[in-house]
């Protein structure tokens, strides 16, 4: 089949059919991929460092040469997104209302404003939001920290009993998550040596999780087990988890089940409602490019959001929180009468008011994904991946094994990954192929001490890009062989 026909199977959606084509290798193949995008124009609404600017001792950005800088392979969304360019306009209206309009901007709508009045940023946010994770809009809040919220989650969702206690989650769960379990336990008396089921992998070179093997722990602590904490996608493996089968199973074993999508919020097509989750919290930072710990999420099932107006505490399927002000009804918020009734749904999880300096660069970044759809990104995101997966372990088609000092410990089954691919490197590369990428303005991040972690964000990253990273890439892994 020649290029011509992947780059029709691609535009009409289809999976990417690769084959072992000559043709299909050439740098003019990846070009014509771009051509073909529907999500080409993208990439113009973020600022990709430029190879000059990340040598530079100096953050000096001379914004004349910013166009024709050469741009760096940034492949590491996954860590930390790039900015777009409308966040600094954003964020320049923000300062401005501030410094012009003080107090009056909480509530004084003014025509030039690119935000609502500060009181209402936050629903302004969530409205955005929704449909990036498959929520209704009253099922979600842009909040807090990733961690925070995980906590207040817990608070609410985690009501342990003697006999029902336990918490599962992954044997390699992101530490600030392991650390929140733990925590969790111990604020409520339960040793975690005891408390805290993880789940391992059974083989330590091709560390994912089957599906089987999360139901049958679950099914082995049921009795015990009061919650189960998973992350949506795994960051050091880059799995994505089968959300809506192991929801279901941990419901159908009457255990309440949350969702860490720190590395699947932007990334995936989440359904968190029709999946029936009931929570989630994610960061905003990574795939959705709001900023170095910036202003989270948290989703919140409508089935436990509900409030009886009169009785909130004797609502039956009101849940118990840790609450604050701004989780307080909208309308008696300021009557400071010190009774709190809460918003309904997950709005009534909120605490403080928010930074409306850090919403501001949320709804920047969210503005641009509510341009397309998340089922448009993740079409892409199939292919582009996909498109890296292929050069990685087909190119250049003469390759010996020794060219190839790397196995992919991310799941080759499209369904079952996001964006990244995660590849472990053989014993003492990793330093020399870290070094020749950088020289060669490839950013990427590594999980020493032989894991590097690359994923192209399909809202600013190329095909070409990709077939560049596996030329420089693939080079680098010979430089490192012939060194070792
Ligand atoms: C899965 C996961 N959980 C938790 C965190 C920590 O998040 P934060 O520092 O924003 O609380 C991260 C990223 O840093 C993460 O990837
Ligand atoms: N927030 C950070 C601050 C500093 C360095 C890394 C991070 C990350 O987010 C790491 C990310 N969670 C990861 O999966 O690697």
């Amino acid at each position: 089949m020649g290029s011509q026909q992947h780059v029709r199977d691609i535009k009409s959606g289809s999976p990417l059919p690769y084959t072992d084509d000559i043709r299909a290798y050439r740098k003019e193949y990846a070009e014509a991929l771009d051509a073909q995008d529907p999500l080409r124009n993208f990439r113009d609404e973020f600022i990709i460092p430029s190879k000059k600017d990340l040598r530079r001792k100096t953050l000096a950005v001379d914004e004349s040469n910013e166009a024709s800088d050469e741009k760096s392979i940034y492949f590491c969304g996954n860590s930390l997104g790039v900015q777009p360019r409308s966040t600094q306009k954003y964020i320049e209206q923000y300062l401005r209302t501030w410094a012009t309009k003080g107090v009056t901007g909480h509530f004084v709508p003014h025509d030039d404003q690119l935000l609502p009045p500060f009181v209402d940023v936050d629903s302004a946010a969530s409205k955005l939001m929704a449909s990036v994770v498959g929520a209704a809009q009253s099922e979600v809040a842009v909040m807090g920290t990733l961690t925070a919220n995980l906590h207040l989650l817990m608070a609410s969702f985690y009501r342990p009993t003697k006999e029902k206690y336990k918490i599962i989650l992954e044997g390699k769960a992101f530490p600030s998550d392991h650390y929140a379990v733990e925590s969790q336990l111990r604020h409520h008396n339960f040793d975690p040596k005891d408390g805290m089921v993880l789940i391992e992998p059974r083989d330590l070179d091709q560390p994912t999780l089957s599906t089987d093997q999360i139901i049958k722990v679950i099914d082995d602590n049921a009795s015990s087990t009061a919650l189960v904490l998973l992350s949506a996608i795994q960051f050091y493996t880059g799995q994505y988890f089968d959300i809506e089968r192991i929801t279901a199973h941990a419901h159908s074993k009457d255990i309440l089940i949350g969702w860490d999508c720190a590395h699947a919020a932007g990334n995936v097509d989440l359904q968190l409602h029709d999946w029936n989750v009931d929570f989630a919290a994610w960061c905003n930072y990574k795939y959705l490019n709001s900023g170095p710990g910036g202003i989270a999420g948290l989703f919140v099932h409508e089935r436990h959001g509900s409030v009886d107006e009169k009785q909130p505490e004797s609502d039956d399927t009101f849940r118990p929180r840790l609450s604050g002000w701004w989780g307080g009804d909208i309308k008696t918020r300021f009557n400071m009468e010190n009774k709190f009734l809460p918003q309904p749904g997950a709005a009534g999880f909120q605490l403080s008011n928010p930074s409306v300096l850090d919403i501001n660069a949320v709804v920047a970044s969210l503005e641009i994904f509510n341009r397309a759809t998340m089922k448009e990104v993740r079409q892409k995101s199939l292919n582009i991946t996909g498109y890296l997966e292929h050069l990685l372990m087909k190119y250049p088609l003469d390759a010996a094994p020794e060219d190839k000092p790397f196995t992919l410990i991310t799941p080759s089954n499209p369904a079952e990954r996001g964006a990244q691919l995660s590849l472990r490197l053989q014993p003492g590369l990793l330093d020399n192929v870290l070094h020749c990428l950088e020289e060669k303005g490839v950013v990427i991040d590594e999980r020493k001490p032989d894991v590097v972690r690359v994923a192209p964000a399909p809202l600013y990253n190329t095909y070409t890009e990709v077939w560049e990273f596996c030329q420089i890439f693939l080079q680098a892994c010979k430089e490192a062989v012939k060194a070792r």
